[in-house]
């Protein structure tokens, strides 16, 4: 026979075994996790995440006795609902500490009862402990409990469990570690592309700001070296030609006729376009390698590098009689008059002059006509 009662928040479970012909008397509280009364489903509780449960104890009158402390599981791949007998017993028989600390109980340390494996005929793999659907928690006397008078205080029993297993942490570390890794790899990857794409556009502006330069330098350079109403080169521009050693250089000077007269009958304007007209028909009637540079008023040097002064000296006649024969604005009779030199073993300066000189004869003589300088 046994009573429980509730005595300041703690169970007390009085029994009293008698001696009698069975051969394990015991007696027990049992707390069930399914609800008897309803529609039977065979659903538990799963206790499979708990490491521990601390079960706190003890008896009161007897001190020097175990008490067992089980459960049952309901597994339906071997047990049946309806037969209790069939459901796991997994427990251990412990005792009971005298602190007033609880009495810790690994569920690892639990045990499925031999009897009962050996009662139920089930294959090997059934013979493990199973928590995963509990049934019962049963708290009991120990083995080879003597009759008597028995009280058995519980203040309590509570399951304690990590909150996520070690495989779970585990799991979660390698998950964590990986999306780090693809999120690292994705951010250099697009930190990469985008260092790649502005790098390309700096390329890009620089090689615009480049062309813009080489445009402005090339601006520049005609704006110092030419002439900015023929287009000619100006006499800084033709420097540079005498600096190159050519074996073969004639130059022509070639000034038009009384072109103060063009000016005082016609206007500076048309004059300015017979200067610009003059240039560009002295150009298209030389060859391309030669130079022609406006060296003042409406006087022209033409040089004429590999070439011999014999062909300097036809090509000037040809000019001439290209010059006389045009059809020149406002119908205006137009003639120039040149002096022809080659360069010999002498410093540019006086091979100029010396072709200078020439034209001053060209003119003394009488104009529209070439004369030669002979070194
Ligand atoms: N329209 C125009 N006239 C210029 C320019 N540069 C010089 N002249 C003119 O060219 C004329 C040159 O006159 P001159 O040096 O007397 O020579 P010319 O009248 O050609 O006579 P000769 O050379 O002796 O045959 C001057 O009237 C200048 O004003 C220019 O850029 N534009």
């Amino acid at each position: 026979m046994a009573t429980l009662t509730e005595e300041d928040g703690k169970w007390l479970l009085t029994c009293h075994i008698v001696a009698s012909d069975y051969n394990w008397p015991f007696c027990e509280i049992s707390i069930n996790f399914f609800n008897e009364q309803e529609q039977p489903t065979g659903q538990g509780i799963d206790l499979s995440s708990f490491t521990s449960v601390y079960v706190k104890a003890r008896y009161i009158n007897q001190e020097h006795n175990s008490l067992r402390f089980q459960l049952r599981n309901f597994n339906p791949l071997y047990g049946q609902f309806d037969d209790q007998g069939t459901w796991k017993y997994v427990g251990i028989e412990f005792w009971p500490q005298r602190s007033p600390q609880a009495n810790e109980i690994p569920l690892k340390s639990l045990q499925v009862a031999s009897w009962w494996i050996a009662e139920q005929k089930l294959p090997i793999k059934y013979a493990v402990p199973e928590f995963t659907n509990v049934m019962m928690l049963e708290l009991s006397t120990g083995n080879n409990i003597q009759p008597g008078q028995y009280v058995i205080e519980l203040e309590h029993i509570k399951f304690t469990g990590k909150y996520f297993t070690n495989n779970q942490v585990l799991l979660f570390l390698i998950s964590l570690w990986a999306c780090s890794a693809v999120g690292f790899l994705f951010f250099n990857l697009s930190w990469s592309r985008k260092q790649l794409i502005e790098t390309k556009s700096k390329a890009e502006e620089l090689r615009q700001l480049n062309q813009l330069l080489n445009v402005k330098t090339k601006e520049l350079k005609d704006q110092a070296e030419r002439d900015p109403l023929t287009g000619a080169l100006n006499r800084a521009g033709i420097k540079t030609i005498f600096t190159k050693e050519l074996e073969v250089l004639s130059v022509m000077f070639i000034d038009i006729d009384y072109f103060k007269s063009v000016n005082d009958r016609y206007g500076h304007t048309v004059g300015d376009e017979v200067l610009k007209a003059f240039a560009k028909l002295i150009s298209n009637n030389c060859r391309f390698t030669d130079f022609l540079a406006r060296w003042g008023g409406e006087e022209f040097l033409l040089v004429c590098p590999n070439t011999s002064l014999k062909d300097a000296y036809d090509l000037a006649q040809a000019l001439r009689n290209i010059i006389s024969h045009h059809q020149w604005i406002q119908d205006i009779q137009l003639t120039a008059s040149f002096g022809v030199a080659q360069q010999g073993d002498e410093s540019p300066t006086a091979f100029i002059e010396r072709a200078d000189k020439a034209l001053y004869d060209a003119k003394v003589r009488g104009r529209n006509q070439v004369v030669i300088s002979e070194y």
